[in-house]
């Protein structure tokens, strides 16, 4: 008899029965549970597979209602037919079913998903392969390798601390240059999701590089690096949903989108390296204690390839998510005036610990994540919900779903920043949660590495902005465009009144 590694659990949600086992192997006992091809899924035609339904007046056609539409009808585990190159995936909306595979994945864990940029990457590599290419498109040892290097000093809460300061002052700036772009009715002129972008490449720009970029000079041209490099940082997201999600040939043949996301890559690569460049020029002028040294400076004395690598991809990783959580809080504070004047009250308080800002962006990253699902490629075989998930399958966690989801967090539609507060007698308490059903910032060793930088970034300008602006919203539902991100789109219905 084998020795098998197992752990069970059975519940009952909605009228899904719920079993998860997961094995290193396949026993008499869970022999029982199906293959994966019987995972339930949308109908697949010949040729084109599932893409009609995502087509108008199908019925994945809305985005945002996706897995509420899935989990009605197929139940916590459908599958989606990969198509073209485009891989199979299995989509889990189910707290524990996930919690069994991104538990037992946490060794090495893979997050395929940017397999185009990847290629990019190691193309440009091919006279040195052993070389990393980077946290976000490095996989197994080389992954863990890199990961380890940089973990002490990216996740190093005094090293974090050293950029409070400059982040308010990029904070001041931004409401300054918000009060300059009001018109008369306060509302800004002009596109507020470029603003926020600026905004977020400006706060991760002195994190990464130690310096300021300049983004938010009111006469920064069109055409200056720091535009371009916010535009190739949506390409790259946007081109990961094309390329590495939806059916394409790349893999096969040299398709248009292949070659226009080349050449996003390349840009954002020279752009990031332009700045960096900039910024080591800078350095060599400082004279710093080990102290006062920052991430760049740090990560240079170390392995000068590393060091560079890890800056390009923090002015990667570290815009459109910091700028669309941003939106997103502004949105809900303004939806909700009274949590929005308690905020304020505990800023103006000036006290030390702020615990109800803190869980404002809790609570917004709960109801409107930037990142609504994460991934993983199986390193083994699962038996999950009744079927058996093969080594190397690509499983999606819902994540947004599982936090909007009444199952775990009761009011769920309802933006409640105080459910992070309350003690555990109450029943909006957050821990009554299943602790997988809140995953905002991925799981594990390879988890966000940003976290804490995003934290401090966020906590600083919602701040600033909730001190010197009552934001309100003029009409109309928050328009969000779910992609490789969910991203806030116009209209803008912002107004931001002094205070
Ligand atoms: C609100 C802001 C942010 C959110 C919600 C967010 C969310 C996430 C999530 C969900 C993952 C995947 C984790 C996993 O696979 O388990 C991730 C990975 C990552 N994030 Fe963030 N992120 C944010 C900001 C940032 C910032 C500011 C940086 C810049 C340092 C950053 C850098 C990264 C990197 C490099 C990875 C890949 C880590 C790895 O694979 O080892 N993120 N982020």
């Amino acid at each position: 008899m084998q020795s098998i590694r197992k752990s069970v659990c059975v519940a009952v949600t909605k009228n899904f029965n719920r079993t998860v086992t997961v094995n290193s192997a396949i026993s008499e006992e869970n022999a029982q549970s199906k293959p994966w091809t019987s995972i339930p899924g949308p109908k697949s035609l010949p040729i084109v597979g599932q893409l009609h339904h995502f087509l108008p007046g199908g019925m994945l056609a809305d985005p945002i209602k996706i897995p509420e539409v899935l989990y009605e009808k197929y139940g916590p585990i459908v599958r989606f037919d990969g198509r073209f190159g485009s891989p199979t995936l299995i989509f889990l909306l189910d707290a524990e079913a996930s919690a069994q595979i991104l538990r037992n994945e946490n060794w090495m864990p893979a997050r395929p998903g940017f397999a185009s940029f990847e290629h990019y990457r190691k193309r440009k590599n091919k006279n040195k392969p052993d070389e990393p290419t980077g946290l976000l498109t490095d996989h197994g040892e080389a992954w863990r390798k890199f990961r380890t290097t940089v973990n002490p000093i990216l996740l190093h809460t005094k090293t974090i601390k050293l950029y409070s300061k400059i982040l308010e002052e990029v904070a001041e700036d931004m409401v300054a240059r918000m009060r300059h772009l009001r018109k008369q009715d306060n509302s800004i002129d002009g596109k507020l999701d470029i603003e926020m972008n600026l905004w977020a490449l400006e706060s991760i720009g002195v994190v990464a590089l130690g310096g300021r970029l300049n983004c938010l000079d009111p006469n920064l041209p069109e055409d200056s690096p720091a535009r371009r490099l916010i535009q190739t940082v949506h390409g790259i997201f946007k081109m990961a949903d094309k390329l590495d999600f939806k059916p394409s040939l790349w893999r096969y043949i040299g398709t248009p989108n292949y070659y226009k996301a080349m050449k996003c890559y390349e840009d954002q690569t020279n752009l990031s390296r332009y700045f960096i460049n900039q910024a080591r020029e800078q350095y060599k002028t400082k004279d710093q204690s080990d102290d006062e040294k920052g991430i760049l400076e740090k990560l240079l004395e170390i392995d000068e390839n590393v060091a560079t690598i890890m800056a390009g991809d923090m002015l990667l990783a570290g815009v459109d998510t910091a700028a669309n959580t941003m939106l997103a809080t502004f949105y809900l504070l303004a939806k909700n005036p009274e949590k929005q004047n308690k905020l304020r009250e505990e800023i103006l308080s000036r006290s030390e610990q702020k615990p109800y800002l803190k869980a404002c962006i809790k609570e917004s990253l709960r109801v409107k994540p930037v990142v609504a699902g994460n991934l993983r490629a199986t390193s083994k075989e699962y038996d999950i919900l009744g079927y058996r998930i093969p080594k190397d399958m690509f499983v999606t966690f819902g994540h947004q779903f599982l936090s909007m989801s009444e199952d775990h967090f009761p009011r769920a539609k309802e933006y409640i920043p105080e459910r992070w507060l309350v003690d555990k007698t109450d029943p909006l308490h957050y821990r009554n949660a299943h602790p997988f059903a809140y995953n905002p910032f991925g799981f594990g060793v390879r988890s966000c590495i940003g976290r804490r930088i995003a934290e401090l970034e966020i906590e600083t300008f919602l701040s600033k902005t909730i001190e010197n602006f009552q934001i309100e919203w003029t009409g109309g539902e928050l328009n969000v465009r779910p992609a490789s991100l969910n991203y806030i789109v116009e209209p803008f219905n912002f107004i931001f009144k002094d205070v």
